[in-house]
């Protein structure tokens, strides 16, 4: 195959002849850029570049060959024609460092506050992957409600009780843990950082935090294993920090068990099966940049064709495309009986949102619940964790004695975490502060948020006045706003079946 010119390739710019170069080769993608499942404008505008950086982003290389036929390859760049190609006017580069000395960053140092490292990253992260971390379904108003409901339960504080000395640590499925928080699942980290999720979870090994690895990672899930092993490692082993791994279920029942198979094979200590995720919801400011982007390459058209999603939409929303058979809207209950036979390990579902279903999950053998409406990106007008916790502890108490339940949405102050515990969780999950704080400052911002949130946390356990988590009892907190709200069934019970 002999060499191609660069500027021959910068003729190729359009949808009816489009070639980019990746990973040094030239590739004819012309029929393939209305089928690209993250959308044709992503590859229009890349359109007669080099987009190697920005495919790295998203995919492993193996893509080049998986997807595309054998004949798209035209051939190797002339290596001495780079320049001749077509040049895009770069957005803000997703920092490959931990370096901060970008003009528009305030120093590591003034991010006081977990609120603090959103403005940080949307100073430096493109828009597109700022979208990708903020965005939230509909009006958003599940996403307000989440942030909003921690500032509706009160503190009933107890004084004068020797809080010298405070122990935060806490058990998450039985493995120690410095503080009850651990990082959510969130998918496709390299749009917000190059490191991708190594560069996540290396921030949660060096302070011991548990993380949960999502099915839509950038990188796969062994990749992601064996970096944790190897910052494990480099410190001695010392970090409590263990994987778990969330679990989308591919339609395909031979796809999911194989799947499962890598998960325990790589050694991530559970399986956190999403169920609030049936197909993906709207998430609102994603559709408009989808919207901006093709109506900027001339695909105005074509764009409502995304929009539906299908019945078996895949979660991550970078702005992509539903793809066929990587999210299962077939899930019923039932599945957990073939699920329990493949994996022994602990298993928690992900995205309980009322009582009956944490019933449900407790009839069939799961060891613990997430209470979280996916941090108000899937259903309009969601309970809050917080208002299904109070639903809980109401109708079916129970469920707190037997399994663990966890929380997630919104928390946004190490003191919250305190309210969650009082009403019986066990432990609460970060989402966007992580994100934003890697988006930011890379793994060095992933450890300051957990030293703010931890700050905070125990700060609040002696204005609160106890001296270890088993103290926290709902005595210490007033709920009355979040129970005047709470759903009222005709009768003062509830059934688990359906
Ligand atoms: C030309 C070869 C390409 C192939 C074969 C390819 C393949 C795919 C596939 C299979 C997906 C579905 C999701 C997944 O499995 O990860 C996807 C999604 C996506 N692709 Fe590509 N892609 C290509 C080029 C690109 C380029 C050049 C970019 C960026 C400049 C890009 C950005 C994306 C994005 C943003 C998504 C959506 C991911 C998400 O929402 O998490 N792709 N692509
Ligand atoms: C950018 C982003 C990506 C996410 N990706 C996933 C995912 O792949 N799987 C999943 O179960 N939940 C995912 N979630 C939901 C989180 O696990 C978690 O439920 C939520 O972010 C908690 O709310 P918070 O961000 O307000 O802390 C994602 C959330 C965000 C913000």
């Amino acid at each position: 195959m002999g060499h191609i010119d660069g500027a021959e390739v910068a003729k190729h710019d359009k949808q009816k002849s489009c070639w980019i170069v990746l990973d040094s080769n030239v590739y004819d993608v012309t029929n393939f850029v209305s089928e690209h499942p993250g959308g044709a404008p992503i590859i229009l505008r890349h359109a007669g570049t080099d987009a190697t950086e920005e495919f790295k982003k998203y995919h492993p290389l193996d893509y080049l060959t998986d997807y595309l036929p054998a004949d798209a390859r035209l051939g190797p760049v002339d290596p001495g024609t780079f320049g001749q190609l077509r040049q895009i006017k770069e957005e803000k580069a997703v920092k490959a460092s931990d370096s901060d000395s970008s003009h528009d960053l305030p120093h590591l140092s003034l991010c006081v506050s977990a609120t603090d490292f959103e403005q940080a990253a949307k100073a430096v992260l493109p828009h597109k992957s700022y979208i990708y971390a903020s965005t939230s379904a509909n009006t958003g108003l599940s996403l307000k409600g989440n942030l909003d409901d921690w500032g509706r339960i009160h503190f009933r504080p107890r004084v004068m009780r020797n809080v010298g000395d405070v122990d935060p640590r806490c058990r998450i499925l039985g493995h120690e843990s410095p503080y009850p928080f651990y990082m959510s699942p969130m998918g496709t980290m390299g749009a917000i950082h190059a490191g991708a999720e190594p560069e996540m979870y290396k921030g949660a090994v060096r302070k011991g935090i548990h993380a949960v690895v999502s099915t839509a990672s950038t990188k796969s899930s062994e990749q992601i294993m064996q970096r944790y092993v190897e910052e494990q490692e480099s410190m001695k082993r010392a970090s409590p920090t263990v994987l778990f791994y969330q679990y989308y279920m591919p339609v395909d029942r031979t796809k999911a068990i194989a799947l499962m198979g890598i998960v325990k094979k790589c050694g991530y200590k559970g399986l956190w099966i999403t169920v609030d995720t049936p197909v993906l919801g709207k998430r609102t400011a994603d559709r408009y940049l989808q919207a901006e982007e093709a109506f900027a390459v001339g695909l105005e058209e074509s764009a409502s064709s995304w929009e539906t999603g299908g019945d078996n939409a895949f979660a991550p929303a970078m702005g992509g495309r539903p793809v066929q058979g990587q999210l299962s809207p077939h899930t019923t209950w039932e599945d957990l009986v073939w699920i329990r036979k493949e994996w022994d390990g602990p298993i928690v579902l992900k995205g309980i949102q009322c009582a009956e279903d944490a019933k449900l999950a407790m009839e069939y053998g799961c060891d613990g619940i997430l209470l979280s409406n996916h941090g108000g990106r899937q259903l309009h007008t969601a309970p809050s964790a917080l208002m299904t916790l109070c639903e809980i502890r109401t109708y079916c108490p129970e469920v707190l004695k037997k399994l663990e339940v966890f929380v997630d949405g919104g928390l946004r102050d190490g003191n919250d975490v305190l309210k969650a515990l009082c009403l019986g969780a066990k432990a609460v999950g970060v989402g966007r502060p992580f994100l934003y704080a890697l988006g930011a400052y890379g793994s060095k911002g992933v450890e300051r948020c957990v030293d703010v949130l931890a700050e905070e946390l125990q700060t609040g356990m002696r204005l609160l006045g106890i001296t270890s988590l088993d103290q926290c009892r709902p005595s210490l907190v007033n709920a009355s706003r979040l129970l005047n709200e709470m759903y009222r069934p005709d009768q003062f019970s509830i059934k688990s079946k359906l």
